[in-house]
């Protein structure tokens, strides 16, 4: 079956996906909602998020590899409690990003977008629990295609 290739291909491999980490944290860092939220940042986490992205929709696994895996990344939002109001407003900029980034492909869009409703609601929920709390082993790092979830 032609499903298209991978996300990872769609949006243009590891510079796409700089392009758009960088699109998206420019929006973050300048909305009065999300900076508090992002007091900790650095630009590195510019170039993480675009690695973790690769890696989830079909690039290599690089976070796997050398950022710690699946576990980093649940690890990294303990303790910053995200209230509904910032995953929505975390949603409806990334979405301002990828229009900017991928204009008129609403295929691969809907296909992000249905990722990151997915994946906010796991940051969300692990917000919620204390720095340093034990998240057993989380499995390996999800992979995401222009179905859905990789089961
Ligand atoms: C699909 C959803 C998400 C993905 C893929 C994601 C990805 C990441 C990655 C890769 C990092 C690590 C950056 C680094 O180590 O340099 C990170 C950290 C962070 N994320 Fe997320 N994130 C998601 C959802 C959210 C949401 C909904 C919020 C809050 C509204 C959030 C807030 C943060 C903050 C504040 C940090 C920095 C924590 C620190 O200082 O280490 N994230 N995220």
């Amino acid at each position: 079956m032609d499903d298209g290739g991978s996300l990872y291909d769609a949006i243009g491999g590891t510079d796409g996906l700089r392009r758009l980490s960088d699109s998206f944290y420019e929006r973050v860092l300048a909305d009065e909602v999300l900076a508090p939220v992002f007091a900790t940042f650095t630009p590195d986490h510019v170039e993480h998020v675009a690695i973790w992205l690769g890696e989830v929709f079909g690039g290599p696994a690089r976070f796997t590899e050398a950022h710690g895996g699946h576990q980093a990344l649940l690890r990294s939002h303990l303790g910053l409690r995200i209230r509904d109001e910032h995953r929505t407003r975390w949603l409806e900029l990334m979405g301002e990003a990828v229009d900017e980034v991928l204009p008129g492909q609403p295929v691969v869009r809907d296909a992000l977008m249905a990722y990151f409703g997915w994946g906010t609601a796991i940051a969300q929920q692990v917000s919620q629990e204390p720095v340093g709390t034990d998240l057993g082993d989380p499995g390996p790092i999800p992979r995401w295609t222009r179905q859905g979830l990789v089961k």
